[in-house]
């Protein structure tokens, strides 16, 4: 709660001023009754039209005072809402930004999604309406008491007898509430992972002929969602209808206890019809509050939701004494390296350096490590034991910008933003000038592509880079390096077969990525990396071989020999 209401902190004024004008206008609302009370009670029978008509201007002048505050309040009061949205929503953001891979692996994106949109949506209504509805609604209600005591005290009273048991009947279906709602956002999160899910990867439904299957089971999760959403509203519909069935009650009595106190002569009839206006006016602050009831439950959801997200802490991140890595030379040691995710132990002790300049090549079998390796690196994930420096250094020395500056990776799962071509390729230089775009497009052999389309530059990429193929992507995510410009690289070669000219036209590209910084190649076809400076073979067991190509193909029995060899045979068939 403490964290909920510091989020108001910035908009006292638009908090007090929203708040003021709701006193203002309910405090307005309450003095209706009186003037009818005074209409009928003193100006009719005085037959006097010119009081009459004063009366009547004033009341115009009271409601467009009313009107004009009423604006305010629900203008203002929503910004108030969306303001505080907008806020935890940033924050929101900003926190996921920063959480590690760790929780990416085993977060879902469709909760994510629902965690920024739906739940912040229902949290701004509540930041709106929560305090300022219910506090409105109990000044209203003892106000609504207070006059009617100061007309009749013991018709006030017969008239709130009720009252209390309409606020007990809303907190009990407020907690029924809770549970429904709760469930409701958990289907609400798996209906956007399906979505995202299904969707996303459409083109594997179509080639697979699959929309069937697919549809049928969009159906049972849309219709379970449908269930748990009429679950929700039955709780809703059974606290709304008591309520105005007790509500409904309360007229009656003011009518039966009116009509007997008015014929005693106790009452007047100008201060029973006032009594029968506040039991309106009665009911519209006891809406109020059931309906903050109602919306409670969304917002503290959506709420508990932000704050269990927020207090995740990202395993990767920087210590209080780390130090900028300025402009790395590029020398990599591991030092007895192992890790694990969770409790499944991919890499064993492993020890290796790398000179600056020098390119190494890791090959081996699939599954055994190559890409957690170089993954580490950068440190998308820390290390179990053992230790990784640069320059001499530990890696979590530094601070984890500058760490990622230095270190540039093309990944073969090439992933391209939906817009234009410069946007992608001066991802990682935002400031980088048309000129030095194209000359990293050149450097990436896609100068050529990029002056064949009309918009150039501002050719519109597709969602993931739809529109370009395979090779085309490759060749963006390298002109990226070439304007990033790093001292590290770390490139995880393409496992997908491109045709002879734009593997050739890649691999120039490639090889002249890495002229001059220090390279880690993660290799799955040994063609391209017969140049490396040296090759490293890792096992589920470790770097079980490691030189050049012609050192480790001269190793009879070798590990890299026999991979070598069965490349090369089965390229040959
Ligand atoms: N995010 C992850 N969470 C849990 N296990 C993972 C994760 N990423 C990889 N693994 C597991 O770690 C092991 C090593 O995977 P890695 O991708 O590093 O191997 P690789 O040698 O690069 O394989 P390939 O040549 O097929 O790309 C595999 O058994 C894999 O299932």
């Amino acid at each position: 709660m403490k964290r909920f209401f510091s989020y108001y902190a910035p908009y006292k004024l638009l908090f007090f001023t929203d708040f003021f004008c709701a006193v203002v206008v309910g405090l307005l609302e309450l003095g209706f009754p009186l003037i009818v009370n005074l209409f009928i009670d003193r100006l009719l029978p005085s037959g006097n039209w010119q009081w009459i008509i004063i009366a009547a201007a004033g009341l115009i002048l009271v409601y467009m005072l009313n009107t004009f505050l009423q604006f305010i309040v629900t203008y203002y009061g929503h910004m108030l809402g969306t303001n505080i949205e907008r806020d935890i929503r940033n924050d929101l953001y900003g926190h996921i930004q920063r959480l590690s891979y760790r929780f990416f692996d085993n977060t879902k994106t469709g909760k994510l999604l629902t965690r920024l949109t739906n739940d912040l949506m229902n949290v701004g209504e509540m930041a709106h309406h929560g305090p300022e509805d219910l506090f409105i609604a109990i000044m209203t209600l003892l106000g609504a008491f207070a006059i009617m005591f100061a007309i009749h005290p013991q018709l006030a009273i017969i008239s709130f007898i009720i009252v209390p048991l309409i606020l007990v009947i809303a907190i009990y279906f407020n907690k029924k509430m809770t549970v429904a709602f709760r469930e409701l956002f958990g289907r609400v999160s798996d209906f956007n992972h399906l979505i995202e899910d299904k969707i996303g990867g459409i083109r594997l439904v179509q080639a697979f002929a699959n929309e069937q299957r697919e549809y049928d089971n969009f159906k049972m999760i849309n219709d379970a969602f449908r269930q748990t959403k009429l679950k929700a509203y039955k709780i809703m519909a059974f606290n709304t209808s008591s309520t105005y069935m007790l509500m409904r009650l309360v007229t009656v009595f003011i009518l039966i206890a009116g009509a007997y106190y008015t014929m005693n002569g106790e009452l007047t009839f100008g201060e029973f019809a006032a009594f029968i206006l506040i039991s309106n006016i009665l009911f519209k602050p006891l809406e109020k509050i059931n309906a903050v009831i109602e919306l409670y439950p969304n917002g503290i959801a959506g709420f508990n939701h932000f704050t269990e997200i927020m207090r995740e802490v990202p395993d990767v991140k920087d210590h209080e004494n780390a130090v900028p890595l300025e402009s790395a030379r590029g020398q990599i040691d591991y030092n007895d390296v192992t890790f694990a995710y969770d409790d499944k132990t991919v890499l064993n002790s492993i020890s290796l350096a790398i000179n600056p300049g020098e390119t190494v090549a890791f090959v081996g079998p699939s599954g055994a490590g190559k890409t957690t390796l170089c993954s580490l690196l950068p440190r998308f994930y820390d290390v179990t034991r053992g230790s990784i420096q640069v320059d001499g250094k530990d890696i979590r020395d530094y601070t984890l910008a500058s760490l990622r500056e230095n270190i540039g990776t093309v990944q073969q799962d090439v992933f391209l933003f939906s817009g234009t071509l410069r946007d992608n390729v001066a991802y990682g230089k935002p400031e980088a000038e048309d000129e030095e775009i194209y000359a990293a497009l050149e450097k990436a052999q896609l100068k050529e592509l990029v002056d064949s389309y009309r918009d150039g530059l501002d050719t519109v990429v597709g969602e993931r880079g739809v529109k370009l193929s395979g090779g085309q992507k490759q060749r963006i995510a390298i002109a990226r390096m070439f304007l990033k410009n790093p001292p590290i690289l770390i490139l995880d070669e393409a496992t997908s077969a491109l045709d002879t000219a734009t593997e050739v036209q890649i691999q120039t590209a490639l090889n002249r990525l890495a002229e001059g910084r220090t390279t880690l190649v993660i290799a799955h076809r040994l063609a391209t990396i017969k140049n490396a400076d040296r090759i490293m073979v890792v096992t589920k067991e470790g770097i079980a071989e490691n030189g050049s190509h012609e050192s480790l193909m001269a190793k009879k029995d070798g590990i890299y020999k026999s991979l070598h060899d069965a490349q090369f045979a089965y390229q040959t068939t």
